[in-house]
């Protein structure tokens, strides 16, 4: 079934594959179930941090040469960055006596080591950001194409419960705050830990009380760290929480532009958005200013120790104890030892962001369509449009109150059946069955007595083509909107189909025909001109089964005697199910049907229904009381 209106979607859908699982302890976090949920236990945060971590391994397959030259990298140019005062202490008390002695070895050696060192920490810090960028592009242009192609092949119920915001958030703001992390996070988080271990590993070498010290600075630093993790993960929840509520209503208000300032809520919501965005501003001076207690407490500490060791190393160089190019070389050490802290600190942050993006989108991709392929379909390369529903029953969900109650309905070859009802009566349910929107909960639907769940997709979508309602038109041009069925189709096919339909006339007086961008000023179609577009669509994808859910916005005369004459013309002998909310379109139909309460109470052609008591009667007499007034 190809959703032509709609494209992309193929149809299946994702009820099913959310069912929780009663044996499952956490069915209740699989997938996107458990994206709100704010309180987890331990089990439960396990559980998620295994599917994150599950799904960055299997990112950074084909990746892990380059993530272990990176590795390696990093590790030798922290080192040789934090050799370097051992070399200036070595420099200073092996090499100034030996070159003051005439030696020039004394210089050289020293020298050239530590051009050495400062050398190898460059330019290997110039391949692992290499790397790192490489790796990290490669693992999220794997992730983008995963998340579309699951998003797109999820089902349409899915998507409407899920709904298209949280899945354009999964898609930009989530993988950008991957980007972040794996781009320049990770790097920093990483060195900076090597570079205070090498660090403190040389102190520790050079002189083992000022090492004494360094623990001692340890306490107070993990204690502020620890302060600062504590204070930052709630001021990080809440600017998360308030960016959110500001996004949200933003994109609701432009999505429902039209009935905002059809109503003048135009004040209200800029006064809203305003309350939104002080919000989200407070929040965020709130955890940066954190930062900025936590930057200088850092400074302090690392400062004092430094004083601490010049002091108690100048003592001992004094007594002799120390040599002075160690002491020098101590000094210069506890200056740098703390340093990246701060840097890690900053990422802590994206760390939490992208810690939090990579739970959903990893339960995103572990949704599984609810309507799946056969694995042995039925082939059916021929078909004559026949439909047969038997005993069909349908709930949306296992818990919902059943919509269809075992309805049978046979609808021979090249039947025209309009469907009526008021709202809410299940007629649009029928037709996505028909269209394998969702499966039957019991019953089956069959086209020429296949069932339509033994059916191949690509069989599926050859035989039975759905018009929806919002006539939907991609950007690009005409001729390729009307190809969405049929990519192949040529030049003449296209232009053919829309003659077929009667489109041929306004496409051809567009300022470039066929070629007109739908996006373009001059390319901007009307309703009426939609339907014909979506009407060519079916034509050239030629199914033997057509499901129209007729659009109810009105059209003027003219361009509803046009859509209509396009319609008879698509319909020519196939097999069609119509949702009509138009008195013309029922009376081209061979069958009406009138769906109440998920059941058809009437069925008969619209001749012999209008002549009776019943619903149809009542509708096709209001109806022709409008056409009258
Ligand atoms: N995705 C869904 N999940 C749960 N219930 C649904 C869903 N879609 C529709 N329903 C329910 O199923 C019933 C039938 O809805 P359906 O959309 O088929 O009616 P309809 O006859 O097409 O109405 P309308 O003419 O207003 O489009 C309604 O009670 C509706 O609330």
């Amino acid at each position: 079934m190809t959703p032509l209106n709609s494209g992309g979607t193929d149809g299946t859908g994702g009820a099913e594959g959310r069912v929780p699982d009663a044996e499952d302890r956490f069915a209740h976090l699989r997938g996107t179930a458990g994206e709100d949920q704010v309180d987890l236990d331990k089990p439960e945060r396990q559980f998620i941090r295994r599917r994150s971590w599950r799904l960055l391994v299997e990112l950074s397959r084909g990746v892990r040469l380059k993530l272990l030259i990176t590795a390696l990298c990093v590790t030798i140019a922290q080192a040789a960055q934090a050799a370097t005062p051992l070399v200036i202490a070595w420099a200073i008390d092996w090499g100034l006596p030996r070159a003051t002695d005439g030696d020039a070895s004394g210089l050289w050696l020293p020298g050239l080591t530590y051009i050495v060192c400062a050398l190898a920490a460059g330019v290997l810090t110039w391949v692992y950001t290499r790397t790192t960028a490489e790796v990290s592009q490669q693992m999220l242009y794997t992730l983008r194409r995963r998340v579309f192609r699951k998003t797109q092949r999820l089902s349409l119920e899915f998507h409407e419960d899920y709904t298209s915001g949280r899945v354009i958030s999964r898609q930009t703001s989530d993988l950008e705050s991957l980007r972040e992390l794996l781009d320049q996070g990770v790097n920093s988080l990483v060195s900076g830990l090597m570079f205070m271990s090498f660090t403190a590993a040389s102190i520790v070498i050079l002189d083992w009380r000022s090492g004494l010290l360094l623990v001692v600075a340890a306490v107070p630093i993990a204690m502020v760290v620890r302060w600062y993790q504590r204070r930052s993960e709630v001021a990080y929840r809440r600017t998360r929480i308030s960016s959110a509520r500001m996004i949200v209503h933003f994109v609701e208000t432009m999505t429902g532009i039209r009935a905002v300032q059809a109503f003048r809520r135009e004040h209200s919501r800029a006064a809203q958005y305003r309350r939104l965005t002080e919000d989200y501003r407070r929040d965020t001076v709130a955890s940066v200013s954190l930062f900025g207690v936590l930057q200088p407490a850092l400074l302090a500490i690392g400062n004092i120790t430094m004083v601490a060791v010049l002091i108690w190393g100048g003592f001992r160089v004094l007594d002799g104890a120390l040599e002075v190019g160690v002491l020098v070389a101590l000094v210069l050490a506890t200056r740098r030892v703390f340093q990246p802290l701060e840097m890690m600190a900053m990422f802590y942050n994206a760390l939490q962001s992208a810690t939090a993006a990579l739970e959903k989108v990893s339960g995103l991709l572990e949704e599984e369509p609810g309507v799946r392929e056969p694995a042995a379909p039925t082939p059916l390369p021929q078909s004559t449009g026949r439909v047969d529903l038997d005993g069909v029953t349908f709930r949306y969900t296992p818990d919902s109150p059943e919509v269809l109650h075992r309805t049978d309905l046979h609808i021979p070859s090249g039947q025209t059946v309009a469907v009526v009802g008021r709202t809410g009566a299940g007629k649009s349910t029928l037709v996505k069955l028909l269209a394998r929107f969702y499966d039957v909960t019991d019953g089956a639907i069959r086209l020429d007595g296949v069932d339509l769940r033994e059916l191949s997709q690509v069989d599926r979508n050859r035989h039975i083509a759905m018009v929806t309602q919002e006539a939907f038109l991609f950007s690009g041009t005409i001729a390729e909107n009307i190809a969405l069925g049929r990519p192949d189709a040529s030049a003449e096919d296209i232009a053919a189909a829309a003659r077929a339909v009667g489109a041929d006339r306004f496409i051809e007086a567009l300022p470039e025909g066929y070629d007109t961008d739908v996006n373009k000023r001059g390319g901007r179609l009307s309703a009426g001109q939609r339907q014909l577009v979506s009407f060519a669509r079916a034509f050239l994808a030629d199914p033997t089964v057509l499901i129209l859910d007729e659009a109810t916005s009105s059209l003027d005369m003219p361009s509803e005697q046009l859509v209509q004459q396009g319609l008879q013309r698509l319909l020519g002998s196939r097999t069609a199910l119509i949702i009509a909310h138009r008195l013309s379109t029922v009376a081209v139909a061979d069958r009406v049907l009138v769906v109440d309460d998920g059941r058809i109470i009437e069925d008969g052609s619209p001749q012999e229904l209008a002549a009776g008591e019943g619903y149809y009667a009542r509708l096709h007499r209001a109806w022709e009381e409008t056409m009258r007034g």
